[in-house]
């Protein structure tokens, strides 16, 4: 199996046949609807590969197609859009079992009333199986909390609108613990520095990049990401470059540079190549971008120049080899689902967790027991002395009040919506976990 070095140079590497995900996609398109205008192309035709032990960056500016390729790929695209074109796993129209494949999305969707530490126990007893002990998915939890540089805020709540706890990088760090638990060898990654400084995320990238030293999974990475710094672009093996939905650059991240250089657009000196990349290719900001950076070319014929170069380029020969090398090659069968925990289990650790989360939630609890009680006095004091006789009045009262309690009873339970809403939001993100991802 071929592969890049950091010079750029092609290597042949061997990959054991069990070891690795090798996910490939070719002429990939996704459109949606679109209102009266019928439907929209988000993505145009991108052909592409991720392979075990690399991590891939998907790169370009705000509205390019980044999450939509990385939803595409990870089969959770949306119901509105509609895709072409083909997507394999080791070349193979196939599934990735539950534990072999995690998604971090943009959005961090944790329970605000938990630390770091709870977050990660209460996911380490759902997603791990049942026949591991407490005390080994204790012990995965807390060397995942420190991978992630996070000891320092184990036991800090998370936090959320009206609570502070973490800070929003802090928050994209425990997301992605939560993800690599499972030890996946496919994980996606959307924007997964966004909040962070720039020491973080390279703290945080390179953490990402060489979790294989410590488990000796030879990862397949495919992150979407804004704008690394220099540091940060040196970790990544091969790089995606969209616009407008196209690619205008796939292959090695140390070789780009040079194929801007080739086409017209130099790095200048001392400059961050992946803001040279993002400025030569966004044309988001009118008509100032549109007359050309510096006045030079108009930002929409750049694009419209890199992309026609880099289709008739030797680069995009060589991925379309690559694709087609990796579908020819017998990868073997990919390891069956792994378990996590069984219905009870999820049911009892759900359960505690939610109890945890309704007792220190003041809104939630604390506050609803304060009403119940007053409105208990109330009642109390209004229906005093009610009478112990047949009497047709005081039969008459008693009906009364048990209409006023049940009535008040149903529209508190509205007062539970909010956290509900909460509770499905962490849902529909597990379960993508808890399901399977296929190559389609
Ligand atoms: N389900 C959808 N329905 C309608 N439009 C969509 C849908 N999904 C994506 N889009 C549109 O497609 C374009 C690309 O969206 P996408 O989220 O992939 O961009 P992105 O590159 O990830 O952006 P950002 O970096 O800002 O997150 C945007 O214009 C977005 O509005």
């Amino acid at each position: 199996m071929q592969s890049n070095n950091r010079d750029g140079n092609v290597v042949r590497t061997m990959v054991p046949k069990e070891n690795g995900v090798f996910l490939t996609w070719e002429d990939l398109w996704v459109t949606v609807t679109n209102g009266k205008e019928g439907r929209k192309s988000i993505l145009e035709g991108v052909t592409g590969y991720a392979q075990p032990g690399e991590l891939l960056a998907i790169m370009g500016p705000s509205g390019c197609g980044k999450s939509t390729l990385l939803d595409a790929l990870a089969g959770r695209s949306g119901s509105n859009t509609r895709q072409s074109g083909e997507i394999l796993i080791n070349g193979l129209k196939q599934k990735l079992g539950f534990g072999t494949s995690a998604y971090v999305t943009q959005d961090d969707t944790l329970m605000t009333t938990l630390t770091v530490r709870e977050a990660m126990y209460y996911s380490a007893q759902l997603q791990l199986p049942d026949s591991m002990s407490k005390s080994k998915k204790k012990e995965i939890a807390d060397i995942t909390i420190k991978e992630m540089g996070l000891e320092d805020a184990m036991n800090t709540r998370i936090g959320g609108p009206g609570a502070k706890g973490l800070s929003s990088g802090q928050k994209r760090r425990v997301s992605i613990c939560i993800e690599i638990l499972t030890r996946p060898k496919l994980l996606f990654l959307d924007e997964p520095t966004s909040g962070l400084d720039s020491a973080a995320s390279y703290y945080v990238m390179s953490r990402i990049a060489s979790l294989h030293k410590r488990d000796g999974i030879r990862r397949t990475i495919i992150a979407s990401i804004h704008q690394p710094s220099s540091e940060v672009f040196q970790i990544f093996h091969n790089l995606c470059l969209l616009s407008s939905g196209r690619t205008v650059y796939f292959g090695p991240a140390s070789t780009a540079t040079e194929f801007f250089t080739t086409n017209g657009f130099p790095c200048p000196t001392l400059q961050n190549p992946s803001d040279h990349f993002l400025k030569t290719i966004n044309k988001d900001f009118g008509k100032d971008l549109e007359q050309g950076l510096d006045g030079g070319i108009p930002t929409e014929e750049a694009i419209n120049s890199l992309t026609r170069s880099y289709k008739s380029s030797e680069i995009y020969q060589q991925v379309r080899r690559q694709v087609s090398e990796i579908c020819k090659q017998d990868w073997g069968a990919l390891e069956k689902k792994r378990n996590h925990a069984g219905f009870v289990i999820q049911c009892l650790v759900l359960t505690r967790r939610s109890f945890v989360n309704m007792y220190r939630d003041i809104g939630y609890y604390w506050l609803r027991l304060a009403i119940y009680v007053a409105l208990a006095i109330g009642l109390a004091t209004v229906f005093y002395d009610v009478g112990s006789s047949y009497a047709y009045a005081s039969i008459q009262v008693r009906g009364s009040l048990i209409m006023f309690i049940t009535a008040f009873l149903t529209f508190m339970t509205i007062g539970g919506f909010p956290s509900f809403v909460e509770d499905m939001k962490c849902f529909q993100q597990k379960i993508f976990s808890f399901s399977e991802i296929s190559g389609s």
